[in-house]
């Protein structure tokens, strides 16, 4: 079970202005926008998401076998409420700041659950839909235990990481999600577990 961090704000006036997230560009057109502590009282976020989302265990064929997905999953498609009005909040700050350059709105939240660090994600791009052929964006709030987010170029490269948790953003935008991959490793240090909330463009997965 995750620990609450003393340092978590109690400020409970909403997102951080999202104007000072930090650009990166990387090759290849990708570029990664990070605002650490975007969302204040990330830990009472994580509890209430922790106990309020339908997580689901999910089975995957690789290969010959079925084996169990390494994660919690909690689909919520454009139609469906969010479970959580701070998530609400952080859609509408996302695309109060990004429709213009995202050309739509975000539409769908996946929610995933690591319970520890044996749970993770493989490389991969979130290449369904539109993020196969053309630019797009996928913000990530992380709240719970921190854990590295993992950025290769798919043609090979040097990884870069980034710490996220305790209510810290990343946007993977450009053409992030099909000329480069992420990664959610396992990992020995992570006590504790992490929510992580993607909002994606309808199409995109
Ligand atoms: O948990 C994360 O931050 C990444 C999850 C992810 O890459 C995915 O669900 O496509
Ligand atoms: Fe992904």
């Amino acid at each position: 079970m995750f620990q609450g961090s003393l340092l978590d704000s109690t400020d409970e006036s909403g997102p951080r202005p999202l104007s000072s997230a930090r650009r990166t560009q990387l090759a290849h057109g990708a570029w990664v926008d990070v605002l650490p502590g975007w969302i204040p009282a990330a830990d009472a976020l994580f509890e209430r998401l922790l106990t309020s989302v339908p997580w689901r265990a999910e089975r995957r064929r690789m290969y010959d076998r079925v084996v169990d997905v390494p994660r919690l999953l909690s689909f919520y498609d454009e139609a469906e409420e969010l479970p959580d009005p701070v998530l609400d909040e952080a859609k509408a700050a996302l695309d109060d700041h990004y429709t213009d350059e995202l050309g739509e709105p975000f539409r769908t939240a996946g929610l995933c659950l690591y319970r520890d660090g044996r749970d993770s994600v493989a490389w991969h791009g979130d290449r369904t839909g539109r993020g196969a052929t053309h630019d797009t964006m996928v913000a990530i709030l992380s709240v719970g235990t921190p854990r590295s987010l993992l950025l290769r170029p798919r043609g090979g490269g040097p990884t870069m990481r980034h710490e996220l948790g305790h209510g810290d953003l990343i946007v993977m935008g450009g053409s992030c999600q099909r000329t480069w991959e992420h990664a959610i490793p396992k990992s020995t240090h992570a006590k504790g577990s992490r929510i992580s909330i993607q909002f994606r463009p309808r199409g995109v997965r």
